[in-house]
């Protein structure tokens, strides 16, 4: 499989200003790197307030103004810059966005879906693929004349999708598409979610339900204060997780049938004290000498996996 993105060394903060004019940066994603294959489902879990939905922006290029990105990424190839995330936003990038006040109360679906075309043949071209897309998901033809507020919560849900897919993208990146939703509607979305795949589209789930990750990912992006520490695959997540690396990732497996498979607390961004060594330091229970003062870095186990630990360096 061909790696569609490569994201090495990603970090995202945010000035901030106290008293008068003194400056302080808030780190929220630490030296983050990740990559994406062609017809990939990469899941990146992380717990709420953890800079989520700030990793999808910043490869969409729509960060807010007063964040601060540094880092490389590379989409097929070559150097993603914002002036190329422009171009391929809502193109061969797409978003299924968080939420769906994301579409326009005020405007029919099918419109909003379809958005500006430059003349009457586009329009028409648009139509009859939106038409198409909505059909494969289960939209009738009534809905292309609806507004948003009579949709019902999943229909909106496969609106969101099927406008994601209208552009036929590279790469999707889905930021939390299942919270809220009932069993059925998770798993139907989890089904857009691997048909995307199949059709050789590499997708960025964004995400804190576990299970839902486990249940459609190929590799598992484990998100920590911050930093990335673990990129396992979905197979490792078995058994007694002997093949997991991380004591954060095991420990988090163990937890997970006692705690209802919930993802459990404390791993937000550490706000404004960027610790000297392991972000985990405090928490772990295989401390080596140097772990509270130096970082170790991410290091690859093999093609797939990575881990962010000093038990695997040297
Ligand atoms: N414009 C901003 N200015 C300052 N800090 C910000 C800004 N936007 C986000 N943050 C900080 O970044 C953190 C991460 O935000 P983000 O929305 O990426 O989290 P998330 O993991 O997507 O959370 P959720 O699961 O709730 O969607 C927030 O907790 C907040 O501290
Ligand atoms: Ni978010």
């Amino acid at each position: 499989m061909n790696d569609l993105i490569n994201v090495s060394n990603i970090s995202i903060s945010f000035t901030q200003y106290v008293k008068g004019l003194n400056q302080r940066e808030l780190e929220v994603i630490t030296d983050l790197t990740l990559d994406i294959k062609e017809g990939e489902i990469v899941a990146i879990l992380g717990s709420s307030g953890s800079g989520k939905s700030l990793l999808a922006h910043a490869i969409l290029g729509i960060l807010p103004h007063n964040a601060n990105l540094s880092g490389t990424m590379i989409y097929k190839g070559e150097v993603l810059t914002e002036e190329l995330k422009e171009k391929l936003r809502g193109d061969e990038i797409s978003l299924i966005p968080q939420s769906v006040n994301f579409l326009d109360p005020l405007m029919k679906v099918s419109n909003q879906v379809i958005m500006e075309s430059k003349d009457e043949a586009e329009e028409k071209e648009k139509r009859a693929k939106q038409r198409a897309i909505f059909e494969k998901y289960g939209l009738s033809e009534e809905v292309d004349n609806m507004y948003p507020f009579q949709l019902s919560g999943g229909m909106a849900r496969r609106v969101l999708v099927s406008t994601a897919l209208l552009s036929n993208p590279k790469l999707v990146i889905a930021d939390e598409p299942t919270p809220g939703l009932d069993e059925k509607s998770v798993e139907e979305t989890l089904n857009h979610l691997r048909q995307m795949a199949a059709d050789n589209v590499g997708v960025l789930l964004i995400t804190h339900d576990i299970v839902a990750a486990l249940k459609v990912a190929n590799r598992i992006a484990i998100f920590y204060s911050g930093y990335v520490i673990e990129i396992a695959n979905v197979d490792d997540f078995s058994g007694e997780g002997e093949n997991l690396l991380h004591p954060y990732t095991k420990s988090l497996f163990k937890a997970l049938p006692h705690n209802g498979f919930n993802l459990t607390k404390g791993h937000q961004p550490l706000h404004g004290e960027i610790p000297v060594g392991c972000p985990y330091y405090d928490r772990c229970n295989h401390k080596l000498e140097n772990c509270d003062k130096i970082r170790p870095n991410l290091i690859s186990i093999d093609e797939n996996k990575m881990v962010r630990c000093f038990k695997y360096e040297g």
